[in-house]
């Protein structure tokens, strides 16, 4: 008994000794993924993924970005094994998919869509079952749903049963059951879609814990403030193709140049006069002129220097200036200069369900 129990003491040692007490079954140099001309073609012949290099290093927070129907969960779902490639080499954690797919998913979390968390269990429930699925030793279980209900901040909520929590801590508590094995690269799908912006911001925390943790993060996001906030590199995919890759701000400097936004004082045809003027104004070269709810928005290199001329201008056509500004670009303009189109996510996001609105309190 006592020897189990050194044995057991040492082999926690090792594990805390780890990167943030990560299970590391590969070289801490390796990187977590990589991707190499990556295609998966449905069987109706959709090629929702095609032709996709990327590489994540071990440690990163990645953010993986685009619109409904761009290819995200695919890739993810390859990534994770639940879709073998039409074409293209695919290693996590220096495992092959194709060749290793059960040690691939020994390696990893994942935090799919839809939660996976059975709602008639309590939150520990939740998690001890899980750790029984990943097969977490016997002696360990104790301690590491403790750990992860605290992660979570669900420890005083560990006895309830999860069927009357939050949407947001019903997300928590997946994204806990998907860490239960220590894995050293967790997938999170979406994991804030329909969330509100308190329930959002909680969740970062613990993600953000999770990374800092050692935890690789491979995020999935439709929302390009959470991508700005969260991730230290991106990549824009569109039709299964990636489109822009790099950190928020080499992304934002990309996009080269400052944002004026004008607002107008009358409608839609004041607006469409401005556009055509914004358009042909010779200050402006290479600029994104796009009308908005209020007015005309103006990206361009020069935007701070001759952004006054143009007001200019728009007074002698006769249209009233009630206001303006010049910003820095946002990811929602990196995505504009990319797609031609802002992210609509409204349209996407689906319903939004408020922390308050869910039967269990927070009492944490
Ligand atoms: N099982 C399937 N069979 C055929 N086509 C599919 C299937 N699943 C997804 N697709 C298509 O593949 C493309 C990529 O879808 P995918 O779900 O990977 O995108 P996504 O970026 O994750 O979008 P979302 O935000 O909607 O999850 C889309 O055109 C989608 O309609």
């Amino acid at each position: 008994m006592s020897n189990d129990r050194s044995v057991a003491d040492a082999e926690t040692q090792r594990e805390q000794s780890r990167q943030g007490a990560v299970d590391r079954t590969t070289p801490t140099t390796a990187p977590s993924i990589e991707i190499d001309g990556l295609e998966l073609t449905y069987g109706d012949g959709t090629a929702a993924v095609d032709g996709v290099d990327l590489t994540v290093a071990d440690g990163e927070f990645f953010g993986f970005l685009g619109p409904n129907g761009a290819g995200k969960t695919t890739a993810i779902k390859v990534l994770a094994t639940l879709l073998s490639p039409t074409a293209g080499e695919v290693r996590v954690n220096g495992f092959d998919v194709r060749a290793e797919p059960r040690k691939v998913r020994e390696s990893i979390g994942y935090m799919a869509q839809e939660t996976s968390i059975d709602p008639e269990l309590t939150a520990e429930e939740n998690i001890r079952f899980a750790c029984e699925a990943y097969g977490v030793p016997r002696s360990k279980r104790d301690d590491r749903t403790a750990e992860l209900l605290d992660l979570v901040d669900l420890t005083a909520v560990a006895d309830k049963r999860s069927e009357g929590f939050s949407s947001g801590m019903k997300k928590r508590l997946d994204a806990a059951t998907a860490l239960v094995h220590r894995p050293p690269l967790v997938f999170l799908d979406e994991p804030t879609t329909g969330l509100d912006p308190n329930a959002r911001n909680r969740l970062w925390e613990y993600f953000r814990r999770i990374n800092a943790r050692g935890t690789t993060v491979f995020l999935t996001t439709q929302y390009l403030e959470e991508a700005d906030q969260l991730c230290e590199r991106l990549a824009v995919i569109l039709d299964g193709g990636i489109v822009a890759d790099g950190s928020p701000d080499e992304l934002k400097r990309q996009v080269g140049g400052d944002v004026l936004d004008i607002e107008l004082q009358d409608g839609e045809d004041a607006r469409a006069r401005a556009v055509e003027i914004a358009g042909k104004f010779d200050a402006f070269e290479d600029a994104i002129v796009e009308g908005t709810e209020t007015g005309i928005s103006v990206t361009a290199k020069t935007a701070r220097e001759s952004g006054t001329d143009l007001l200019v201008a728009l007074r002698d056509a006769g249209l009233t200036v009630t206001g303006f500004n010049v910003r820095a670009p946002t990811l929602d303009d990196v995505f504009l200069a990319i797609t031609g189109e802002r992210v609509d996510i409204e349209s996407t996001a689906g319903g939004v369900e408020t922390e308050a609105a869910a039967g269990t309190e927070e009492t944490s």
